[in-house]
């Protein structure tokens, strides 16, 4: 790439003959090339036409002379929300494309830019779009993120996200210098309640006599089949809302459901006049765009939102199917399940046929009163295929509408161990008690196949930040239940439900919400899983760390993403419900949460950690190292004398912790597991195989439940029968090896994948059956 130059730099470049004096321009420069009229339509129009995709962008971007398709700088400094934000749509409030410039990087808050955008709109990131105010002397990039979050370049009709000729708002607008290289200039917008798109009615409305003083662009024309906002004079309010419908329908189909609601919008208000005559026409279109708009806001999981549409809709047609199905559906998004069937029933009996899949909805109610069956449990832990890193089993077809939010005997408390609240047992748990099942405020699944395509245009952060944001702007409702969340040490957490705040897009605290409160796997391109799954489940999102003495585990399906925290060991009554926020076998500079949480862990295990001098440290792994076993090809190369210096080894690791076995997590390694689990068990050295396999078995039951519990268990079972250990002994260890195949897996029948499949059987010989029959 060069050295790094600054503004007003010269330098001189040779290409062979050829010597070439360089100056890299100043900021006024940059900034006028990049608010020139035609500077702006050619770039913009070019991208669009090359369908540039953000891979593709960047190998551009290297060459200096293609400098003009930089994207807009990433937005770095997200604005907190102040009520100097709230902007009244009042013409002294509007301002120009030249004071922005002037105002460069600063957030005009309480302020307006009027736009228009005149070339058709991309996505590299954001969505993008060239844009000019009603003077029409200057243009500048537009880039729109946490917009239209699902559209994709190359895939999504950007004539239908944000269509040549759109007007619109953009509230508290700041104009961005790029944060490094040679990016361009432009407008960022990064909560999507700031922008709004106006109909040429509702322009006129708030703004009479404002006329656009120059034509979209010859250019930007000749890329696109038709003009959506160019109405012919003799069209009729309806046939216009009509079209925008279509618009929207379009968009919701394509999975762009916040657009979809965005164009909706708009339609509606070509009707706002007509509903004081209404005609069957009108009430037809209405309840048509309310349903619809009720559909998407329910894709967005915005079920208050959408319970008004529906409300709407049936005030006029209380008959009208579609809407009596998402009304349903709200009710029950909203965990309002009772109330749900008790509305399916009044039109069940008021309308004799309402279609196949509202009966179906109601049989599936009942079900969603209970806690979640077996079969759920099963679904939904339903391991990953053994050795591989691809995701775990769909869930059967329509089970998902199936799973209730669950919440077990556990109530919201002042926390004992940090300064906000956690979780409490209301009463004694057995391990295994499900404490809650609920699904992502904000989730992602990408699969394998997408998973590269996904990282090039954003990360999965982003990704979720983009989801809330637009959450709270459609169901502002929903603010109360997010803002909730632990948001850092400077952000205070606001309680008082009846505080405005709540209920705005607030994009930094929402970002903050999203680093401390984020569950998932595999975010960058080289990590092992082929697949992203993650989220922010708000329910579990309160359960508080320790590294050692967790009780549950929390586990989300790979695709649906449903969460599901159940206890693996018994907790009394007002105990504290902890999970790992990490795997606690690590090291401890691994389990280090100041960076990713912000706090010090005090558990035992963290304290006993750091009371070690580094000497010990490094003779305890100096000592693991020691061992005959190759952790990269799994091989022990078996000699009576190496085994014979290496049991003296594990001797040694034993002693270091000796006060505090439990703790042991060297004793963990797979050297160590090997020599007992493999090696001694294949000698009948079964003493000090049983011996061995016991002291680590104390020491993982400490964790929360993974794929080696089971074996373990398996191991000392094997063991114990081949010693012929008594029965008692015997039933012991089949209970420990049923209660992780229970906890890992839902099933007893998990036996089977182990690495002694025929464990059943062999207990028969003993008098034990393996198999109960409430599993
Ligand atoms: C996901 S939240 C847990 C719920 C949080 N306590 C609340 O009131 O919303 C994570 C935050 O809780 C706090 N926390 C969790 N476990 C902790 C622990 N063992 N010690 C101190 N603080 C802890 C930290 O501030 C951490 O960033």
């Amino acid at each position: 790439m060069g050295p790094k130059r600054m503004p007003g730099d010269v330098w001189v470049e040779r290409k062979g003959k050829v010597v070439k004096v360089m100056r890299c321009p100043t900021e006024e420069e940059s900034i006028n090339y990049d608010t020139t009229r035609r500077n702006v339509i050619s770039v913009m129009n070019r991208i669009h036409r090359e369908v540039i995709d953000p891979q593709k962008y960047l190998e551009q971007a290297r060459h200096r002379d293609h400098a003009d398709l930089m994207l807009l700088a990433y937005p770095d400094n997200l604005s907190s929300y102040d009520e100097n934000m709230e902007v009244e749509l009042k013409m002294e409030n509007c301002v120009s494309i030249e004071t922005l410039v002037k105002n460069v990087g600063q957030i005009l808050k309480g302020k307006f830019l009027l736009g228009r955008t005149i070339t058709p709109s991309s996505k590299l990131v954001g969505v993008d779009a060239g844009v000019e105010d009603p003077e029409g002397k200057r243009a500048m990039r537009l880039g729109l993120f946490n917009y239209s979050v699902n559209a994709k370049m190359g895939k999504s009709d950007f004539e239908a996200v944000l269509p040549l000729g759109t007007m619109l708002i953009v509230k508290n607008p700041v104009f961005k210098k790029p944060c490094d290289g040679p990016a361009s200039y432009g407008l960022i917008v990064d909560n999507p309640a700031d922008v709004e798109i106006l109909s040429p009615r509702r322009i006129e409305s708030l703004f009479p006599g404002v006329q656009w003083k120059s034509d979209l662009p010859h250019e930007s024309r000749m890329q696109l089949n038709s003009l959506l906002w160019e109405f012919s004079p003799d069209q009729s309010d309806l046939e216009i809302a009509t079209k925008l419908k279509n618009v929207g329908n379009k968009a919701f189909v394509e999975n762009r459901s916040t657009d979809a609601i965005r164009f909706y919008d708009v339609a509606l208000e070509y009707l706002s006049d007509l509903e004081e005559q209404i005609t069957p026409a009108v009430s037809t279109l209405l309840v048509d765009i309310l349903s619809n708009k009720a559909a998407a806001l329910i894709k967005l999981d915005c079920f208050n939102s959408a319970l008004i549409c529906t409300g709407k809709a049936l005030g006029i047609n209380n008959g009208h199917v579609k809407a009596i199905y998402r009304h349903a559906k709200a009710l029950i998004g909203l965990g309002r399940y009772s109330e749900g069937g008790e509305f399916l029933d009044e039109k069940l009996t008021q309308f004799s046929s309402l279609g196949d899949d509202i009966l179906r909805l109601r049989t599936i109610l009942p079900e969603l009163l209970k806690p979640p069956g077996k079969e759920i449990i099963c679904a939904l832990l339903n391991p990953r295929q053994k050795d591989s890193n691809l995701p775990q089993k769909d869930l059967p077809v329509g089970m998902v509408d199936r799973i209730a939010e669950f919440r077990g005997p556990i109530q919201l408390k002042k926390s004992k161990i940090c300064k906000g609240e956690g979780l409490f047992a209301t009463q004694d748990l057995e391990p295994g008690t499900v404490l809650l099942v609920c699904k992502p405020f904000a989730g992602l699944y990408v699969n394998p196949e997408e998973k590269k395509t996904f990282l090039d245009s954003t990360t999965p952060n982003e990704y979720l930040v983009g989801v809330m944001a637009n959450k709270i702007w459609l169901d502002p409702q929903l603010g109360r239940d997010l803002y909730a969340l632990f948001a850092g040490p400077e952000l205070k957490t606001s309680t008082d439900n009846e505080d405005p705040k709540m209920r705005k897009v607030d994009i930094a605290r929402i970002r903050q919400i999203c680093s401390f409160n984020f569950t998932g796997s595999s975010c960058s391109k080289e990590e092992n899983e082929k697949f992203i799954s993650c989220g922010v489940w708000i329910p579990a999102s309160k359960i508080n760390h320790n590294c050692i003495d967790a009780n549950v585990m929390y586990v989300h399906h790979d695709s649906s993403l449903v969460m599901m925290v159940i206890t693996f060991r018994k907790v009394k009554k007002g105990e504290e419900i902890l999970m790992s926020y990490v795997d606690a076998m690590q090291p401890l500079e691994r389990r280090d949460f100041m960076k990713s949480h912000d706090f010090i862990c005090k558990c035992r295990l963290c304290e006993l950690d750091r009371s070690e001098s580094p000497a010990l440290i490094a003779k305890r792994d100096q000592l693991v190292k020691s061992l005959a076993y190759d952790p990269d090809t799994n091989l022990y190369p078996f000699h009576p004398l190496i085994l014979g210096r290496d049991m003296v080894t594990i001797d040694k690791v034993e002693i270091l912790r000796a006060a505090s076995p439990d703790m042991n997590f060297a004793m963990t390694c797979s050297g160590i597991y090997t020599i007992a689990a493999v090696v001694l068990l294949d000698q009948r050295r079964y003493v000090e195989c049983l011996s061995i396999l016991e002291k680590v078995y104390a020491v993982i039951e400490n964790v929360p439940t993974n794929f080696m519990h089971r074996a373990h268990a398996e191991t000392i079972l094997i063991c114990c029968m081949r010693m012929g250990k008594k029965k008692a002994v015997l039933e012991k260890w089949t209970e420990e090896l049923r209660k992780y195949c229970r906890l890992y897996a839902g099933t007893l029948e998990h036996v089977r994948l182990g690495d002694y499949p025929r464990i059943p059987e062999d207990l028969k010989k003993f008098g034990i059956t393996f198999f109960t029959d409430t599993d």
